[in-house]
């Protein structure tokens, strides 16, 4: 059936928060056939990902979803039949007595963040009464396993990738001004942190044995590589090469064509929450930077993830990958035999990375669950 949503986000900071609220809507409205508001404090941090969004326009219609700017001073509108705030950010007050005066009352959903953590599943679609309304909202946590929310998931995103090898590839490629591989080139796509050790991976990159092309999107990391190899730069900066690498900086891309660079890419480095995903669902060997937090709460986050992900490896190649990615977020040094050791796993990860789909498919998706949540709840 046909619902009205209201989806609110804050950007906290990056890409990630909008990022996930974007996919969301986008796949209520496309695969659903749902009515979609979405309310965002940063347009023109969406813009970033969703260049078809203006941001100057404080409502406009964007594939299908009713984007607004959400205002300090929120007006008074008819809440939607579903609600979702996301990752904990707070509904206006005029909004939530709206939502109290409905005759039929909405049913109001927390989404939270990604985590692999084991307690996800038992807090996973508890109810939480709020202290000053006669409203209870739900949380609903993403998650890797059954008992958790799932992971967003468009239903035609893995026939969408098989079809993307060959001619759409080189197509895309060719598109975005990336340069001709030469068949021995180890293409790679990187994502990543200030605290990511680039400096070190630069050098080893540099030194590798096959010649090496690194896509890297405007940002902080990119400077970084500018500043790192000055002494290699060319003219425009946005292609440098320095012995066996090749770097080329990119403009930052529509979210859906960031999903074919990732497609496209031998390895992917990626950070946050939802390019991590989609580097699971683009099935190439990964490396997660995780977003850094307070007092290191996020390597328990990490080792989480690395327990569910490496336990069907064989020993020595779960050690490769925890080595790598443990060194990539800086618990140590990142060397040549840790990248090395994880560069020979090229193979079997994208054997294993399979298999890790398939897990993860037996799982309904992020979005039907919620879909058949509220439906249940109305
Ligand atoms: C590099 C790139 C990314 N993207 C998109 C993909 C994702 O939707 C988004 C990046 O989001 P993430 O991968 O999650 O990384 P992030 O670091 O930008 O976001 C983070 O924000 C913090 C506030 C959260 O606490 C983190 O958990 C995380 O979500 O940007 C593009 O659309 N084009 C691009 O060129």
């Amino acid at each position: 059936m046909q619902r009205r949503w209201d989806i609110f986000c804050t950007v906290v900071d990056n890409f990630g928060d909008i990022g996930v609220c974007w996919r969301l809507a986008k796949q209520l409205t496309q695969d659903h056939n749902q009515k979609v508001r979405l309310w965002v404090d940063d347009l023109l941090c969406f813009s970033c990902i969703a260049p078809d969004v203006n941001a100057e326009i404080q409502q406009q219609n964007v594939q299908g979803v009713e984007v607004c700017h959400w205002q300090t001073v929120f007006l008074d509108v008819e809440p939607a039949d579903a609600v979702i705030e996301a990752f904990a950010c707070e509904l206006p007050d005029v909004y939530i007595a709206a939502m109290v005066r409905k005759h039929k009352r909405p049913v109001w959903i927390n989404l939270e963040y990604l985590s692999a953590e084991p307690w996800v599943a038992q807090y996973h679609g508890l109810p939480s009464p709020h202290p000053r309304f006669p409203l209870s909202k739900t949380f609903f946590f993403p998650g890797f396993v059954k008992g958790t929310g799932g992971l967003l998931r468009e239903k035609n995103l893995l026939t969408q990738r098989e079809v993307f090898d060959g001619v759409a590839k080189r197509l895309f490629l060719d598109q975005k001004g990336l340069c001709e591989c030469r068949t021995d080139e180890i293409r790679i796509a990187l994502f990543c942190y200030d605290s990511a050790p680039i400096e070190n991976l630069i050098g080893l990159l540099s030194d590798s044995l096959n010649p090496v092309l690194l896509i890297v999107p405007q940002g902080r990391a990119a400077d970084r590589i500018v500043a790192i190899l000055s002494h290699a730069a060319s003219p425009d900066e946005s292609l440098i090469k320095h012995k066996q690498l090749t770097v080329q900086i990119v403009p930052f891309m529509a979210q859906n064509d960031y999903d074919r660079l990732l497609w496209s890419c031998d390895i992917n480095f990626v950070r946050g929450e939802d390019s991590f995903v989609r580097a699971q669902w683009a099935g190439n060997p990964f490396i997660w930077n995780i977003y850094p937090q307070a007092e290191g709460v996020h390597w328990k986050k990490l080792e989480a993830f690395l327990d569910l992900y490496t336990v069907d490896m064989p020993p020595e190649m779960a050690i490769a990958v925890r080595e790598m990615w443990f060194c990539w977020n800086g618990g140590k040094a990142l060397n040549a035999t840790v990248w090395m050791n994880f560069l020979a796993l090229r193979e079997s990860l994208m054997q294993h990375n399979k298999k890790w789909i398939k897990q993860l498919l037996e799982q309904d998706d992020l979005v039907s669950g919620l879909v058949q949540f509220v439906e249940n709840q109305l």
